[in-house]
C-alpha cells in the first residue's frame, strides 16, 4: 500500500555518508524529523552539521544513504520541493542597496507569489517600522529577521535556520526566540542549527548532537539531561545551616563546604529545598541542575566554544 507524501515525516535520513577526500564529514547518520517538530542540530566546529543540512536542502549529494524530505528525494535538485522549503543561511544573500520592503518584494517576485506577501512577512518579523530602511543600514538582529522574513515569503512547510541568532545582542535574541516559537505554533517544521546550547534547550522539541560526522545523541532536551543522571545541588550560605543539620536532611546524598557555602547534592530537590527552607529560610538558597550544556560537554568532551 502506498503512503501519501503528506503522511510522510518531514525528513527521513538513513545511513547518510559524505566524505571530502579523507574527511568523513557525515559518517552514517540516520534520523527522522516529524511534521511540526522544532528540531535542533548542535555540535562542535567541523562536526558535519552544515554538510548534513545542505544534503537535506538538496544543495549537496550524499555519497551513500537515503534522504527523504516532505516525502520526496531532494537530489537531484527537485523543483517540486524547492517552493516547499524556506532557507535562512549564515550567508543569506541580500540586495543590500534596496530597502527592507524592496528586498522582500524582489524575493516575492522570484518565488512568483503575491507581492503583498512582502508586507505580511515584514510585519510577522516585527520590521514594519524599518520598511524604508536600506538593508545595509539594518542592525545585525534586524538583518537576521529580514533573512527569516525572506525565507517565509512563499509560506514553506519546512524551514531551515542556520544560526539565526549569531551576532545578535541578548535582547534581540530573546525577541527572535519569540518569533521562532510563533512560527512553530503555526505548524511549521523547523530544522535549526545553533552554537547557543541554551537556545537549543529552550526552543527545540528534540536535539541532535553531532560530533565527527556521527549522531552521538538524539532526544528531547529533558531526556538528554535526565540521562546524565546528575544530582541537583542546593547551595546555602554556611552561616545559616550547619553541616550536621544539612547531612540530616532526608534525601541529601552528600554535603560539601567551600567558600562559606554548603552544597547539598540530591536526587529529590523539591523535598530537600522544602527542608532547607524550614531550617534556614528561603533566602539566598540557590539550586543548580544539569543542563543541555553538561550533556554536550560529556558527549563531545569539549566545552562550548562560541
Ligand atoms: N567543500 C568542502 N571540501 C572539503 N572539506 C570540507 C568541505 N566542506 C566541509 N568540509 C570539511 O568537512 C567537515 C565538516 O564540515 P561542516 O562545515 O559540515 O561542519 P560544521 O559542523 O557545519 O562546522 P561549523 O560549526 O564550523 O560550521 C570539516 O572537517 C570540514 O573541514
Amino acid at each position: 500500500m502506498s503512503t501519501r507524501q503528506s503522511d510522510r515525516p518531514a525528513v527521513v535520513a538513513r545511513g547518510v555518508h559524505k566524505a571530502y577526500g579523507d574527511v568523513r564529514a557525515v559518517d552514517g547518520v540516520s534520523f527522522t524529523v516529524d511534521r511540526g517538530e522544532f528540531f535542533g542540530v548542535i555540535g562542535p566546529n567541523g562536526a558535519g552539521k552544515t554538510t548534513l543540512i545542505e544534503i537535506l536542502e538538496g544543495l549537496r549529494r550524499a555519497d551513500t544513504g537515503e534522504v527523504e524530505v516532505l516525502g520526496l528525494s531532494p537530489w537531484p535538485r527537485n523543483p517540486a520541493l524547492l517552493p516547499r522549503l524556506g532557507l535562512q543561511t549564515q550567508n543569506s544573500a541580500f540586495f543590500t542597496r534596496l530597502t527592507a520592503i524592496e528586498h522582500l518584494r524582489t524575493v516575492t517576485a522570484l518565488y512568483g507569489v503575491d507581492r503583498r506577501r512582502a508586507d505580511d512577512v515584514l510585519a510577522l518579523v516585527g520590521l514594519t517600522g524599518k520598511a524604508s530602511t536600506r538593508v545595509d543600514r539594518l542592525s545585525g538582529g534586524q538583518r537576521q529577521r529580514l533573512a527569516i522574513a525572506a525565507a517565509l515569503t512563499h509560506d514553506p512547510e519546512l524551514l531551515f535556520f542556520d544560526e539565526p541568532t549569531a551576532a545578535v545582542d541578548p535582547q534581540a535574541r530573546r525577541s527572535l526566540w519569540d518569533l521562532l516559537r510563533r512560527l512553530k505554533a503555526t505548524g511549521k517544521t523547523i530544522i535549526y542549527t545553533t552554537h547557543h546550547i541554551d537556545e537549543a534547550e529552550a526552543l527545540c522539541d528534540r536535539v541532535a548532537i553531532v560530533d565527527q560526522g556521527r549522531l552521538v545523541a538524539l532526544d528531547t532536551p529533558r531526556a538528554l539531561v535526565n540521562g546524565l543522571n546528575r544530582p541537583t545541588v542546593v547551595r546555602v550560605p554556611a552561616d545559616r545551616l550547619s553541616t550536621e543539620d544539612a547531612r540530616g536532611i532526608e534525601g541529601v546524598d552528600a554535603v560539601t563546604l567551600e567558600a562559606a557555602v554548603l552544597s547539598l547534592s540530591t536526587q529529590v530537590p523539591g523535598r530537600v529545598l522544602a527542608a532547607v527552607s524550614d531550617l534556614a529560610g528561603p533566602h539566598e538558597v540557590r539550586t543548580h541542575t544539569a543542563s543541555l550544556e553538561d550533556v554536550y560537554l560529556s558527549l563531545t568532551g569539549r566545552e562550548y566554544q562560541p
